[in-house]
């Protein structure tokens, strides 16, 4: 017995295609017309579950780029950590202010990842809706359509909890480091106009860009090295504070004379250290609690600089407070930042609030500073920044000039020695001429002028505010 299998004919073959081409055109062509996307998009949804799920042993985690109304920190960190691995189609922006520029994967492209010997697929989609309001735009329908954003990661059902508990955190933990490279240093200074609500932030921010550097800083050797150590081992600290039950903060001061480097300090230390800057002008902050407020929305891993505090809060209020029972408005509760407010911001409860902080006060006058403000805890290292020594001279005239030896340079290191000038002026000095001899010549003639004030650098200024006039009148 033989079966006998009759062949449609080719026109009959190409016929029925066409017809079933048809037909499937027509039913897609009625469900978009008839169905709304959002149950078009549910049908869809749902036939590619039962497909990934009842017929294969995958498993998909999606990852949304919302939680309610909070940002999801694994999606942030999942856009950073794909668009590191991804090799084919990616996204590439340069959001206004920074300076690198991001690279993301590409809409609904997949990327795959291998991780302790798991394969997985990483994709990023990007899809239409009327229900969630992110990032909202007028719509072809006429209502607001928003983007919803999400990444989906594909593995086997097998390695489900491994992945949750080691590749994510992993993950997490990757797009840390890659935000530290890439990030560019921010100022942030508190905005003039107090705007309230959810989501706005009391500092408005600029880059920083300040090129000081420990490197390029004219001060005391063992003091610099002192300082780069002592940042070295807070950082690495976070569990001994923990353990010993101190928040994970340290403070500096920075006292010494106009122009002797205390801000150019504080930027070499955010350059080091990779921290964004928190400006807090005490003038302008209305109380303790604004106060409050602005610590709890500054980032961790920052510093926190309150420059001229003995210009900048009235440090008399201990000593008013057991002198005269009628207080002066500026102590006033609600009235100000007072003494004992900016107390517990550095050592009492308020003081847990962030973590990894660096906070800086800088003064010309530390003798005004009153003692509660100084102890450890408070202000855990205090650095004296003073005039220019022969070695900070050496080490402006390498950074100004290009140079390690001159004749002049000598001569003028013995000089510099009997003078009270700051690094600013021996930096001011520097500058007038691009031609080694002639600028040194200018530093010698300065430092001689200032050296007969017998370290009376006010007087010594102006003497030679007298010398150049008379130049001026002889050109
Ligand atoms: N120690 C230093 N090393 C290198 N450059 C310095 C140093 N000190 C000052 N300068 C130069 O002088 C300029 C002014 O210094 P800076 O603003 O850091 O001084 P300051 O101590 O903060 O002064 P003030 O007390 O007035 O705020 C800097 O931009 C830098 O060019
Ligand atoms: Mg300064």
């Amino acid at each position: 017995m033989s079966a006998k299998i009759n062949f449609p004919s080719a026109r009959a073959a190409v016929s029925t295609a066409a017809s079933a081409a048809a037909t499937a055109i027509l039913v897609r062509s009625i469900a978009r017309d008839l169905l709304p996307c959002e149950l078009r998009h549910y049908f869809y949804t749902k036939f590619h579950y039962l497909f990934t799920t009842l017929f294969s042993n995958k498993i998909t985690l999606t990852i949304d780029e919302f939680d309610g109304l909070n940002k999801n920190q694994l999606f942030y960190a999942a856009e950073l950590y794909a668009g590191s691995i991804s090799t084919r189609c990616c996204r590439v922006s340069l959001p206004v202010k920074e300076k690198i520029i991001r690279v993301a994967l590409g809409g609904n492209e997949e990327i795959a990842d291998e991780f302790a010997e798991i394969d997985l697929k990483w994709r990023f989609v990007t899809e239409k809706s009327q229900r969630r309001r992110h990032n909202s735009y007028p719509g072809e329908y006429g209502g607001t359509t928003s983007e919803v954003r999400f990444f989906t990661l594909t593995f086997h059902k097998k390695h489900r909890n491994k992945v949750i508990d080691e590749y994510l955190p992993y993950v997490l933990n990757k797009s840390k480091t890659l935000k530290e490279c890439n990030k560019t240093l921010k100022l942030h200074t508190l905005r003039s106009e107090r705007i309230h609500g959810p989501g706005i932030t009391p500092w408005q921010s600029a880059n920083l860009d300040h090129p000081a550097k420990f490197e390029t800083l004219a001060m005391d050797d063992e003091m610099k090295k002192m300082i780069v150590d002592d940042l070295d081992r807070f950082l690495k600290r976070k569990e001994l504070y923990r353990k010993v039950g101190k928040a994970w903060k340290r403070g500096y001061l920075l006292f010494g004379p106009p122009g002797t480097g205390k801000s150019s300090l504080i930027a070499a230390m955010a350059n080091y250290l990779n921290f964004d800057v928190y400006d807090l002008e005490m003038t302008d902050i209305r109380s303790n609690s604004e106060l409050k407020k602005l610590l709890i929305s500054a980032a961790n891993r920052s510093i926190l600089v309150v420059e001229d505090i003995d210009a900048s809060i009235d440090l008399t209020e201990r000593k008013l407070k057991t002198t005269s029972s009628s207080m002066h408005p500026f102590h006033q509760p609600g009235h100000k930042v007072t003494l004992s407010g900016l107390l517990n911001f550095l050592d009492g409860l308020w003081s847990s609030i962030g973590d990894e902080r660096i906070i800086i006060f800088t003064t010309n006058h530390k003798e005004k500073l009153d003692p509660a403000l100084l102890r450890p805890g408070r202000m855990d290292v205090h650095v004296h920044m003073s005039y220019c020594n022969p070695c900070g001279l050496r080490l402006l005239v390498s950074n100004y000039l290009g140079i390690t030896e001159h004749p002049l340079m000598v001569k003028a290191q013995g000089l510099i020695g009997s003078s009270k000038i700051t690094p600013a002026e021996v930096g001011e000095q520097l500058l007038k001429s691009d031609d080694p001899e002639l600028a040194l010549q200018g530093l010698i003639e300065f430092l001689e002028v200032n050296k007969e004030g017998e370290g009376n650098c006010e007087q010594g200024i102006s003497k030679l505010k007298i010398v150049s006039k008379k130049d001026e009148l002889a050109n």
